[in-house]
């Protein structure tokens, strides 16, 4: 079996290394838009995108399109606003296969997660995803991992959740595409959120709050798009969301703590839940679906508010039973 991994970010380019490790005498192809970053990942032999960690010999990083039209598995890590514009341009290449979207979001234009827009752009693939808590610096270190695994044709998720999985890397399967990517898109728009609360130095009881009535958000979401509740609850939603709201290694949490600090984020980096903020408001205002902290980080995101009206919005609301 090939597996290509699209994108050498600090994800894809973490999968290909752990994927690598587990299968010295299998090659695994690391594919890059363009010539410029093959050769300067080929000269340094790292990614800009997680320095520090050297890639094993049986990384092949490539930009030629026939590691895309000969693998059979494709792991699809570009930021999230990045998948469909390459599904556009590459679907031809990528039929009739295991299609595994890593990103975490929803897409500005179609409102879609990653798996409709895998479903449109190429529609005789199978879509799946991969996704849960996990920092590509935890993975590529070798640290302890669990992700989820999700695949509508579970034989299709059997075969990938074996393929996928290391020593390191442990992944638990589920047919629930919609529940896992919803987790790990709306969990980004609540790390801003518990990341802006302690900048402003709301505390932690202000964190806790967030994170837990983010997540009533978060599945009242889900559920309206039709996914199962035991999916939030596991490592794909809860999971990730416990992690990425209380760990300052998050990019979204540190977008979150500068502007709770009054500093300008680093905008060098991939910050997912500014758009899927966006998204997710308009989504649910489509659904007619309460979501107060998604459209808070949404306003929050485009400087249009505080994190102190912010906050203000949210408790002056009218009181409600939990
Ligand atoms: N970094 C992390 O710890 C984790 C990231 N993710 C998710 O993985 C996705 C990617 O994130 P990172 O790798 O961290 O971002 P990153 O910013 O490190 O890298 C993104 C990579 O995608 C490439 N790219 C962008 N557009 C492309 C295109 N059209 N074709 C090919 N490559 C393209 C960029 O050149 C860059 O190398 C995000 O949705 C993120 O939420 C998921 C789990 C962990
Ligand atoms: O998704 C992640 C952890 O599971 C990575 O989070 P950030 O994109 O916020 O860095």
């Amino acid at each position: 079996m090939t597996i290509c991994i699209v994108g050498a970010g600090a994800f894809g380019t973490a999968l290909a290394v752990t994927l690598a490790r587990a299968t010295p005498d299998r090659i695994i192809h690391l594919w890059v838009r363009d010539i410029t970053a093959e050769t300067t990942i080929n000269w340094t032999g790292e990614s800009p995108r997680l320095p520090g960690v050297p890639l094993p010999k049986n990384v092949h990083v490539t930009s030629l399109t026939t590691a895309l039209s000969d693998a059979d598995t494709i792991l699809l890590a570009t930021p999230a606003q990045a998948l469909r514009p390459f599904l556009d341009k590459h679907a031809s290449l990528l039929a009739g296969r295991p299609l595994v979207a890593c990103a975490k979001g929803i897409d500005l234009t179609t409102l879609e997660g990653p798996s409709a827009t895998i479903a449109a752009m190429v529609p005789d693939a199978t879509p799946a995803i991969l996704t849960g808590p996990s920092f590509a610096a935890d993975i590529a270190r070798g640290l302890p991992t669990a992700l989820t695994l999700a695949c509508a044709d579970d034989a299709v998720g059997a075969a990938l959740q074996e393929q996928l999985s290391t020593p390191t890397l442990r992944l638990y399967r589920t047919t629930d595409l919609r529940g896992a990517e919803l987790g790990g898109a709306l969990k980004n728009v609540m790390a801003i959120a518990c990341g802006a609360t302690i900048g402003a130095g709301f505390g932690d009881s202000a964190r806790a709050a967030l994170m837990t009535r983010g997540y009533a958000e978060m599945q009242r979401m889900a559920l309206a798009l039709g996914a199962g509740p035991e999916t939030l609850a596991g490592l794909s939603g809860f999971g990730d969301l416990v992690l990425t709201c209380t760990s300052d290694l998050s990019r979204n949490y540190r977008f979150g703590l500068a502007l709770g600090q009054g500093r300008a984020p680093d905008s060098g980096v991939t910050v997912e839940g500014v758009a899927t903020a966006d998204a997710a408001h308009r989504l649910a205002q489509k659904l007619g679906i309460d979501m107060p902290i998604t459209a808070a980080v949404a306003q929050l995101a485009r400087g249009e508010i505080t994190p102190a009206d912010a906050m203000q919005d949210l408790l002056a609301r009218p009181l409600k039973e939990e």
